[in-house]
């Protein structure tokens, strides 16, 4: 069985490749980094480290890698390949999508067989958003045959990886939980039997509950973290302003996933419970600047701030704590974040109300401006 995993990063190589390899699957990695590329097909196997005490580093074995440009190489192994995944960030599907029509354009070609390419990305809709990418790049004929043959189920994933400082630019210290979530509706053909992998039959509760809890909450933690000069999490989230926060938010997310999804409120207490802890894990030492990383699409209106923010504002709920966190988005003013620069020139030339309306999508004169402007005055004042 051939797996082709686009991305060979940290959740790539920490969570995604893991479990294929764990699940018996040969993996080949596509990745634009050269250096990785190189790395991974001279050692062909690489290490997984649990960010806990006195666990030994698990051993992945069988890998290799394809540089992402070589366009027909990486279009070969999808017309060979059993099962495609991504994890290389929302806004470069658009990227691969042209290499992947490729391959599955060879593939019905030759052969009519099921294949499911799955994004585990942290959106909402990443499969759909790649396949309609995909479609763009087949013809009429071929999108017939793959609406037959090629599915794209959307997935959730959830497990923190750090950015990783290792002498072995392959080893990845992750944290022991995980969970990969796939919509069993959308699967062609039998579903991939990955250890790991649990299939529902609407991935829609679950892609919110994960985004608008960990990711939520993450990203309060990690723009309150950066404003008041906190370098990681786990010691933001020790500072009482931010931990009030953090749990204010996750209250207000809370009260909207209950009144939408009717989850179990001590089941979602308890989850909640379980990703503080998470955060707080000293072994991990991830930096806010990762968590805070690419602003623009954090405030984007589908995203883990202003998607549940509206949401709760339009349903009566309070959404004072979501605020808070889109004003702290609105300065992260990190250099060394292209996003973020983005927005501190539209602030500087334009004022932060034309920087909120173009980046958050809130609508004026919605109740949420408002709050969120407030916000944004106390923070400077502070
Ligand atoms: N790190 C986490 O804790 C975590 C957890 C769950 C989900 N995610 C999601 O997984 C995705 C990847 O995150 P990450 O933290 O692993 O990032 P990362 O930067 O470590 O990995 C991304 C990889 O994609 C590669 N890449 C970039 N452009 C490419 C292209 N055109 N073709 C092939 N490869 C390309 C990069 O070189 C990099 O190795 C994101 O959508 C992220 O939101 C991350
Ligand atoms: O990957 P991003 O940039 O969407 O979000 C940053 C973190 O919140 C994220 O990577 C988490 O660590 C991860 O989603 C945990 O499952």
């Amino acid at each position: 069985m051939l797996a082709v995993h686009f991305g060979a990063g940290n959740i790539g190589r920490g969570f995604i490749g893991l479990l294929l390899n764990q699940a018996g699957y040969e993996v080949v990695f596509v990745d634009v980094n050269q250096t990785l590329v190189e790395e991974l097909n001279q050692r062909g196997s690489y290490h997984v480290q649990l960010a806990t005490e006195g666990t030994p580093a698990t051993l992945v074995k069988g890998v290799r890698a394809i540089q992402g440009q070589d366009i027909e190489a990486v279009a070969k192994a999808i017309a060979q390949a059993d099962l495609v995944t991504t994890a290389v960030g929302p806004h470069i599907l658009q990227h691969i999508a042209g290499a992947i029509a490729k391959g599955i354009s060879q593939r019905l070609e030759v052969s009519a067989r099921p294949l499911n390419v799955i994004a585990c990305e942290n959106m909402i809709g990443g499969s759909a958003q790649l396949k309609a990418q995909v479609y763009g790049h087949l013809n009429e004929s071929d999108q017939a045959k793959a609406g037959q043959w090629i599915a794209f189920p959307n997935a959730a994933v959830d497990r923190i990886v750090p950015l990783q400082k290792h002498e072995d630019k392959l080893l990845v210290t992750v944290e022991p939980f995980f969970e990969w979530v796939v919509d069993q509706s959308q699967i062609v053909g039998e579903a991939p039997a990955i250890e790991g992998v649990t299939y529902v039959p609407d991935l829609a509760p679950y892609i919110e509950r994960k985004l608008f809890t960990v990711n939520t909450g993450h990203a309060v933690i990690a723009y309150l973290g950066y404003l008041y000069g906190y370098a990681t999490i786990d010691e933001a989230l020790r500072d009482d302003r931010i931990n009030q926060a953090a749990k204010g938010a996750l209250q207000e997310t809370g009260a909207l996933l209950l009144e939408k999804y009717r989850f179990e409120k001590e089941t979602h207490e308890a989850y909640v419970e379980k990703i503080l802890g998470r955060y707080a894990n000293p072994m991990l030492s991830d930096h806010v600047t990762r968590v805070a990383r690419s602003p623009i699409r954090k405030l984007s209106p589908n995203d883990r701030l202003v998607g549940p923010a509206m949401q709760c504002v339009a349903r009566g709920l309070s959404a004072e704590y979501l605020a808070l966190a889109i004003a702290a988005a609105l300065l992260f003013d990190y250099p060394e974040d292209p996003e973020a620069v983005q927005i501190q020139s539209e602030r500087a030339q334009n004022g932060i109300d034309q920087a909120l309306r173009s980046y958050t999508g809130i609508p004026a004169g919605n109740p949420l401006e408002q709050i969120v402007l407030e916000h944004v005055r106390s923070l400077q004042a502070q």
